[in-house]
């Protein structure tokens, strides 16, 4: 599921518009940060995050927007954006935590309140693990609602993996000890538990010692992400009985209240592992802070983009040097080999591109050319001598012939390249250097290297 659709739809349109908004800004000073944070306050709120957070990171943005010195290379605009970045990832958790299977069998306490979607994530869960190569199995110690065994069955049935549980057994305990032998062989066992019982005190009492009987490797938390940040004080209360070792925040497919969910879990100590975005049995996702944040914000992979402006800076010489070369009108074909090898090493051309929150502002000749037409275009210089990279004028019929040949093209395909490469050239003498404004410049840099 896209999260830019439904999934936390509002916040991440809100926070993408007041992004935008600051990409915009000719300039970047403490009314305009102050303008972003304003609408980025508006925006977390709206969506139940605790307005102490909230407060929180309106400090740390304005402080480290007004006070931190961009690095060589990058636009004052670019630092705020990336600032805003990292503080609102933040809110979500300091990095991603992978469920690590280390022992068999692998035993995951379930526990959660009724409705949280416990029984549909233990299901969700089994098939993500076989999908990894682990074959798990599922046990219902749900005695309380009658209907969870036949809902587990119907589940695990589904994708094939063995259940137990029994209907009309009434001692959890018991439960879980007949599944524990049943299924000792097994790579994984997830143990479903009630999610109802006469009091919130009895419920927490039998998870306390199912715990205790089947001494899990991990107890997962599920709780339901349309509950906002009222999950905190649910996940305290579980983690006050028993040692929680990762939470997984369901529903958060259509809920305006997901931020509000997901930053307050956050605090709780344990990790989001996961989350649930939606009722069929893949509707579950790894959870990465980072990942998660930049998607919502829906600018490419932002993330990707920091670390490559992190290069921009580490190579700002030698890219120079190379911007240089271009500029100066030695532009051969050589160097567009390397571009294009660059961008075949930086991954799709479109995605560096989206990557780029300016990526209007890319001249025309760069942004038109597509992946096939790079790849195909690299065969054809492979199938050239350095003295036909180095000096393309000489390439006249015969070679252009020979090259064909040689790549396996069309005459016409090698015809093209040449057509190409001299009006990337021309484009290249069109710049002049002093003109072309920060963020350009920078693009520019990434396209050439
Ligand atoms: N939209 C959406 N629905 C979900 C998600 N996860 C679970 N649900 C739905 O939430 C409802 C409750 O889920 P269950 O798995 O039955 O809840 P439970 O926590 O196991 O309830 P107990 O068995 O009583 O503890 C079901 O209708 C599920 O289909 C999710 O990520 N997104």
């Amino acid at each position: 599921m896209a999260i830019g659709g439904t999934m936390l739809g509002k916040l991440g349109e809100k926070l993408r518009k007041s992004i935008k908004k600051l990409a915009k800004m000719p300039i970047v000073d403490e009314k305009v940060v102050k303008e972003v944070i304003k609408d980025l306050q508006r925006a977390l709120i709206q969506a139940d995050v605790n307005v102490k957070l909230v407060f929180k990171l309106s400090k740390s943005i304005e402080k480290r927007a007004l006070k931190e010195e961009p690095p060589k290379g990058i636009t004052p605009k670019e630092h705020v954006i990336k600032i805003v970045y990292e503080e609102l990832t933040k809110l979500l958790g300091k990095k991603s935590y992978k469920l690590k299977i280390d022992k068999k069998p692998y035993k995951i306490l379930f526990v959660g309140l009724q409705g949280s979607g416990k029984t549909t994530t233990v299901a969700k869960l089994a098939h993500y693990l076989r999908l990894k190569g682990y074959n798990s199995a599922v046990v219902c110690t749900d005695t309380w609602r009658t209907a969870a065994y036949d809902q587990l069955k119907q589940l695990t049935e589904e994708i094939n993996v063995p259940m137990y549980g029994d209907p009309n057994e009434d001692n959890p305990i018991r439960l879980a000890k007949e599944g524990l032998n049943k299924f000792k062989n097994y790579d994984v066992i997830l143990f479903d538990t009630a999610g109802r019982h006469k009091n919130e005190k009895e419920l927490l009492d039998e998870m306390e010692m199912l715990s205790k009987e089947i001494n899990p490797d991990e107890i997962i938390l599920v709780i339901d992400g349309t509950i906002g940040q009222q999950a905190k004080s649910q996940a305290k209360a579980f983690s006050e009985r028993v040692k929680i070792g990762s939470i997984i925040v369901t529903k958060l497919d259509g809920s305006a209240k997901g931020g509000g969910a997901l930053s307050a879990v956050s605090e709780v100590g344990a990790p989001i592992k996961f989350i649930g975005t939606g009722e069929k049995i893949d509707d579950l996702e790894e959870f990465d802070p980072a990942r998660f944040m930049s998607r919502l914000l829906g600018m490419g992979d932002i993330k990707s983009l920091i670390e490559k402006f992190e290069r921009v800076v580490e190579e700002e010489d030698k890219i120079s040097e190379t911007v240089d070369t271009m500029l100066s009108g030695k532009f051969t074909l050589k160097d567009l080999k390397t571009q294009f090898e660059t961008m075949k090493k930086m991954g799709p051309l479109k995605q560096i591109l989206n990557m780029l929150p300016l990526a209007g502002n890319i001249p025309k000749n760069f942004s038109k050319i597509t992946e096939d037409k790079i790849k195909k275009y690299c065969v054809i210089m492979d199938s050239m001598t350095e003295e036909e990279l180095e000096n393309p004028r000489i390439i006249k019929y015969s070679r252009v012939k020979r090259i064909a040949r040689g790549a396996g093209v069309r005459n016409e395909d090698v015809r093209e390249l040449l057509r190409y490469y001299k009006t990337t050239k021309k484009a290249l003498k069109g710049f002049e250097r002093r003109k072309l404004g920060g963020p350009i410049q920078s693009i520019l840099k990434q396209i050439m290297r």
